[in-house]
């Protein structure tokens, strides 16, 4: 995960350029959030860099400051915080933080933070929140007054915002007298609600909640409406003496600082998804840094790193600070998420169940790892009033492992030649009319308008294996009206497929042994092949595997789904509505023979015995701790219970022995496969592997990380192999992996 920023030597009128354009950007960025709105001279040229290009530029200048100490200028990015002086003096520095880009860089600060100290301290590890620093002065517990960074001595006043911010409360659940500093941002939701709300006032929206946060601040002094901020804290200090009252005991370390800040009723990060970790060693703060990473996408806000400081405050005095930064905290950045890139083209798509989206097409930019050509957007309602435009300057947002979105555009960067975006008139796969009721705009003939699509894609290796109904075939299979939904395949007789061009008796004969094969199907795959909106040849397994047959998915509803690993409300009602459309084709298929099972697999009945039996375990457990007396004196009861609880413990043994991969606690081991297959295993496809792994009682799972219990792999030198190696993670070949779940291969 460890991104390499090397700053390049720059020459000197490169140099005084870099250092104006980090200047004209930066004022943008802590300015309004929409960037023309910010310049109130038109003329005036807009200088929007994204955080990535910004952080590069000012590596360099570091780097040529450097090896020319002589041309360093006093405006250099490196010498001074952020943004523009205010005209409210802080009561102490308001400093930014020093990078570090990989776990050796951090390694590294963590020795000399340690040399000049004497020992390793003691450290906590918490998000660094992609917002704007704040300072919140709470005189006898009443929010008194808010400011902004500015330039690190001199920030604004933005009292007038209070209200708008949650986690900052007017009133501290004790009258103390103290200033708190912390991040104020938008949360995803709260991005999302502000974007509605500005459309709705004929207002520009933001381009990312990053950009965002400035002009929702600002602008809430003059806005007829209220934009809802979030604020996270992270720091406790005293206040000047003109401030009277009660104050916080000054020796407080910053964990417990941070629990100070919780029982006052102010949010920090603790609390969040993210949380806060206290560790005795970078080796361990380097733990929770990475898991961060992994859960980044998941945390409903923007992180770009995490902040890692020194726990003590004696620690903290002796390093000391420089004019920029402490010596005793560091932030470690995160790859760039998001990037600024050009919108080429939009692209509509109609999915399987007939649904119209767009799709953008970008200038190829380098985000969250991977190159992104591909984007989504909103719905066409959505792109119609934000007004995008094709040419237009666009945020991509690529976060973990989802599909990269476009977050906005930045309208400040048109040129004039930039195009409309034409919305389709009539559908783009069969022509036909379009249903615009709803938000998700939809072809009027639904499935069928995509059935070759569909079809193609249910007899395909993972779903329903009919290798030789061909691209072709399906074409005149659908052409001819053989094939009216899915289902339809199951009903195909020789005498239909000998009328159709270039069929011979053998190639009739191997088409329908192939369709016979597939009425044994495991259910997972089936429903896969359904296509149902939501979900994917994953999710189907895990319904699949949940509820056991195809009788107790359509029972399901929504609150019974959501108790699958990964569906959540919105996804819930979504397959529940899907089911009930697909109810006819369905019907048709168990008419046809088609299996509705799931073989092996415990289902539903036996994961409740799981949880049943290891809530005895950890009765039996308890009783045992409390002791034999109190054990005795039920003895009659608890011995009758017992037996019962034995003839239970007992079926699900049963049960679970051919579940080779679920562990003595009843949960599902974690597996990692990578590379090529060999032995037994040679022919799987990596879904036909996952399947397996499932079916086994495990968990399939693309990254290694402490919770994985086993990687599978051929042969050694991948980064996964490392990774498992490091972690001291369990290695098996294909072929031991194999000897494993021989019972079900
Ligand atoms: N895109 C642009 O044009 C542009 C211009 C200027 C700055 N920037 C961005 O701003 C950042 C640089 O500015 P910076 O000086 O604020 O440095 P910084 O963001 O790298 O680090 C310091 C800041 O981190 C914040 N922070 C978040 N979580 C924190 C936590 N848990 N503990 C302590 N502080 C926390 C505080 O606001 C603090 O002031 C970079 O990310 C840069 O990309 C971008
Ligand atoms: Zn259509």
């Amino acid at each position: 995960m460890s991104q390499t920023i090397a700053g390049r030597t720059l020459s000197r009128p490169d140099y005084e350029q870099a250092v104006a354009t980090a200047r004209a950007a930066s004022t943008q960025y802590y300015g309004t959030g929409e960037a023309a709105d910010a310049v109130a001279d038109e003329s005036a040229e807009v200088t929007v860099l994204d955080d990535a290009t910004y952080d590069q530029l000012v590596r360099d200048i570091a780097v040529t400051e450097a090896e020319h100490p002589e041309w360093q200028v006093q405006a250099s990015p490196t010498q001074v915080v952020g943004g523009d002086a205010g005209d409210v003096e802080h009561s102490a520095p308001m400093l930014s933080l020093d990078n570090v880009f990989s776990a050796a860089e951090l390694a590294d600060w963590h020795a000399g933070l340690s040399k000049r100290l004497g020992r390793g301290p003691r450290y906590v590890a918490e998000p660094k929140l992609d917002g704007l620093a704040l300072a919140a002065r709470y005189r006898q517990g009443a929010l008194v007054q808010l400011i902004t960074r500015g330039d690190g001595v001199h920030g604004e006043d933005v009292t007038f915002a209070a209200a708008a911010i949650s986690g900052l409360p007017a009133q501290l659940s004790r009258p103390l007298t103290l200033e708190v500093r912390g991040e104020v941002m938008l949360t995803d939701e709260q991005f999302a609600a502000a974007n509605e709300l500005r459309l709705a006032n004929a207002d520009r929206p933001f381009v990312n909640p990053r950009n965002g946060v400035a002009g929702a601040l600002r602008g809430s002094k003059d806005r007829t409406y209220v934009i809802p901020m979030t604020f996270f804290a992270y720091q406790v200090l005293a206040l000047p003496e003109t401030y009277p009252g009660e104050r916080p005991d000054e020796s407080l370390g910053y964990s417990a600082a941070i629990e100070l800040l919780g029982e006052l009723g102010v949010s920090t990060a603790a609390t969040s998804p993210a949380r806060i970790a206290v560790a005795d060693t970078i080796e361990a703060v380097q733990e929770y840094i990475d898991e961060l990473l992994a859960r980044r996408a998941d945390l409903g806000f923007g992180i770009d790193g995490a902040v890692v400081k020194a726990d003590s405050p004696a620690d903290r005095a002796q390093a000391g600070s420089s004019s920029r930064a402490p010596r005793w905290g560091i932030a470690f950045k995160f790859p760039a998420d998001s990037r600024l890139t050009t919108l080429e083209e939009v692209i509509w798509q109609v999915g399987r169940t007939g649904v119209i989206t767009p799709r953008a097409r970008v200038k190829p930019v380098f985000v969250g790892g991977t190159t992104v050509t591909y984007a989504t957007l909103h719905n066409p309602n959505d792109l119609a009033r934000q007004g995008l435009m094709l040419g237009d300057t666009v945020m991509v947002l690529r976060a973990g492992e989802v599909i990269p979105r476009i977050e906005g555009a930045v309208v400040s960067a048109r040129t004039g030649s930039e195009t409309p975006i034409e919305a389709p008139e009539v559908c783009p796969n069969c022509g036909g009319e379009i249903d615009r009721s709803q938000e998700r705009w939809r072809c009027r003939r639904g499935r069928t308008c995509a059935l070759p699509q569909a079809v193609r894609y249910a007899v395909a290796r993972d779903c329903w294996d009919i290798e030789s109904v061909g691209e072709k075939l399906v074409r005149q299979l659908v052409d001819t009206g053989l094939v009216t939904d899915v289902a339809d395949v199951f009903a195909l007789t020789q005498e239909q497929l000998l009328e159709l061009d270039r069929m011979g008796r053998t190639s009739a004969a191997k088409v329908l042994g192939e369709i016979e094969k597939a009425k044994s199907q495991p259910l997972a795959r089936t429903l896969t092949a359904l296509g149902v909106r939501g979900t994917g040849r994953s999710m189907s397994r895990r319904i699949a595997r949940w509820f056991g047959s195809m009788d107790d998915i359509q029972a399901a509803d929504a609150a019974a789904l959501e108790e699958v690993d990964g569906i959540g409300p919105e996804k819930a009602p979504v397959i529940v509505e899907e089911l009930i459309e697909l109810a006819p084709v369905i019907e048709k298929l168990r008419r046809a023979g088609v299996s509705m099972a799931e073989p092996g697999v415990p289902g539903r009945v036996v994961a409740a015995e799981r949880a049943a039996a290891a809530e005895r375990a950890a009765e039996r457990a308890a009783a045992a701790a409390a002791g034999d007396a109190e054990a005795d004196a039920d003895g009659a009861a608890a011995t009758a219970v017992g037996a019962v609880d034995d003839e239970a413990d007992a079926t699900l043994a049963a049960l679970l022995a051919d579940q080779p991969l679920t562990a003595a606690n009843g949960k599902p081991m974690s597996v990692v496969v990578t590379g090529k297959m060999t032995g037994p295993l040679a022919a799987l496809s990596r879904n036909e592997m996952n399947e397996l792994i499932e079916r086994a009682g495990g968990k399939s799972s693309g990254s290694v990380s402490k919770t994985t219990s086993l990687l599978v792999a051929a042969e050694g030198g991948s980064s996964k192999y490392k990774k498992a190696q490091d972690l001291g993670i369990t290695i098996e070949t294909p072929e031991q992996f194999a000897e494993r779940l021989k019972s079900l291969l």
